[in-house]
């Protein structure tokens, strides 16, 4: 089965919660039709289906923790095989967190050609998240919540760029649109 995406092209998408990762995708998928696959998104569908399992993300989300990593490597793997007839790559959008995650998914499945470093100042996405959160229903969209998301990706995930940035395939591109 993990044969079938041996071979994917893979772009990592990786910025602070509210750069705009997703807006950066969607623009990526319309030109070039590559497949969007967001960790994020991946792990609300669990908690929406009402699982025993997406009962326990529920409650890591919603602290701003970052799930155990076998769990979400799996969901993006299953995902990507699902995908593999009809994919001419990959965006992996929200994953690596931490550079753990990059060296799992370098190991079972396959080094990425790519880091899309997608940039935004603090200050940003901090206003963006804010806003987001009076329509979006995340639980995660709270002023206590979003601080943690915004501590632990300065922590644990920007290392993660300098890591690839060592190999030469980061490229970095503004989070904002206007
Ligand atoms: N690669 C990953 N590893 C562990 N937890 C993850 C993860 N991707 C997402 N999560 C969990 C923790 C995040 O705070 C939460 C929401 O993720 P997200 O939708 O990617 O947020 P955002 O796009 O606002 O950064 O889901
Ligand atoms: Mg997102």
């Amino acid at each position: 089965m993990a044969d079938k995406i041996k071979d994917a092209k893979i772009v990592f998408v990786v910025g602070g919660p509210g750069s705009g990762k997703g807006t950066q995708c969607e623009k990526i998928v319309a030109k070039y039709g590559y497949t969007h696959l967001s960790s994020g998104d991946l792990l609300r569908a669990e908690v929406a289906s009402g699982s025993e399992r997406g009962k326990q993300l529920q409650a890591i989300m919603q602290k701003g923790e970052l799930v155990p990593l076998d769990t979400v490597l799996d969901m993006i793997k299953d995902a990507m095989i699902a995908k593999a007839d009809v994919s001419k790559g990959y965006l992996i959008d929200g994953y690596p967190r931490e550079v753990k995650q990059g060296e799992e998914f370098e190991k079972k499945i396959g080094a990425p050609a790519l880091l899309l470093y997608v940039d935004a100042k603090a200050e940003t996405m901090v206003q963006r998240l804010m806003k987001r959160g009076e329509t979006s229903g995340r639980a995660d969209d709270n002023e206590e919540t979003i601080k943690k998301r915004l501590d632990l990706y300065y922590k644990a995930t920007e290392p993660v760029i300098a890591y690839y940035e060592k190999r030469g395939i980061v490229r970095k591109v503004s989070g904002n649109t206007d």
